[in-house]
């Protein structure tokens, strides 16, 4: 089997993207955010609180024929950006751009955090980590990749992410159309559920490559790209005006400003990010003031190739054993 879907950006700085689902019989669908650096698949619900609903569309298990309770299971999730939710878990059909997994657990937000709730654009998500992340208790459940695995043409998904346009999420093969050369792979740490991985490397601009294994999570689900103090410092050195501000919480600069590109090395590939990437949003409407989409992961304890670096890229998590990770440009 195999499945295609779009992934779409929710705003015009591509803050996540959300990709249409099928859920239950008769199909609902929802637009959810498929997440590679977390293992649980929520949805807003009819059990979700209305007050807590802003303009998501929700799963009502109750008008599904084929939805079941998964009695005395329960979930809740913290994000690293501190949003929040929890609930219950049904299992049912549940789609992907044509793949189907029978018996999907579908766990039913009762409660979301307000940061959720104002994204009005987003459904609920799709863990696509590894199930040692998933939070259901007392038994945890599969995401939809290792549901559909068995299934798979190939043991695969892959990830198209596109600057302000709408790319494509891929199961079960590998589309030499959507990208150019060869992709370069590199070994995975699956645990402790993230998809871990080093780059080899990085340089700011013009300037030479400098080789160090920076071990960090691809996160599809992450907008920004956080990385050691060390490199961002010297990156914003070359920023007129930049500041790493308190009170915004990041590296801003004018927005007149000139940024130089970023390259970051997987084994011996190249990838060159644009400044228009790292020129990331304008601190409210009608500021002269930007925010860069490289910031310093030192707050996190964990580097992050979030969607700044992904979208350069064609990606390839590949669930084989053992698992590894493919960077191909396009
Ligand atoms: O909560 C997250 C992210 C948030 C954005 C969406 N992806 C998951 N984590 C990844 C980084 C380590 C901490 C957990």
């Amino acid at each position: 089997d195999t499945g295609s879907a779009a992934a779409i950006p929710i705003n015009e700085v591509d803050i996540a993207y959300v990709t249409p689902v099928t859920i239950g019989t008769p199909p609902q669908t929802l637009m959810l955010d498929l997440d590679t650096g977390s293992s649980d698949l929520w949805v807003f619900s009819s059990l979700t609180p209305s007050n807590q609903v802003r303009g998501q569309e929700i799963y009502s298990p109750t008008k599904s024929s084929t939805s079941k309770l998964l009695s005395g299971h329960t979930w809740s999730i913290r994000y690293g950006d501190g949003s929040g939710s929890r609930g219950t878990v049904y299992t049912d059909n549940f789609t992907i751009g044509g793949l189907e997994v029978k018996s999907q657990a579908v766990q039913a937000a009762l409660e979301v955090s307000s940061m959720l709730t104002q994204e009005q654009s987003l459904d609920g998500l799709v863990g696509l980590g590894f199930s040692a992340l998933n939070t259901v208790r007392p038994s945890s459940q599969l995401t939809f990749f290792d549901n559909a695995r068995p299934n798979l043409d190939e043991e695969v998904f892959t990830a198209d992410l596109k600057y302000h346009a709408t790319g494509s999420y891929d199961f079960g093969f590998i589309d030499s159309k959507k990208y150019a050369g060869n992709i370069t792979y590199t070994a995975v740490q699956q645990s402790p559920g993230y998809w871990t991985h080093s780059l080899s490397g990085y340089s700011v601009g013009s300037g030479a490559f400098q080789a160090s294994q920076i071990s960090g999570i691809s996160d599809t689900g992450t907008t920004l790209l956080y990385l050691p103090t060390a490199i961002v410092t010297a990156y914003y050195r070359q920023v007129q005006g930049a500041q790493n501000s308190q009170y915004y919480g990041g590296y801003v600069f004018p927005c007149s400003s000139t940024l130089p590109t970023f390259t970051f090395g997987i084994e011996g590939a190249r990838f060159t990010i644009p400044a228009s990437y790292i020129n990331y949003t304008r601190i409210s409407p009608t500021s002269t003031t930007c925010y860069g989409g490289l910031q310093s992961s030192s707050g996190l304890g964990i580097n992050i190739f979030g969607d700044v670096a992904l979208k350069r890229a064609f990606v390839v998590f590949s669930g084989t054993n053992p698992p590894r990770i493919g960077f191909a440009i396009k």
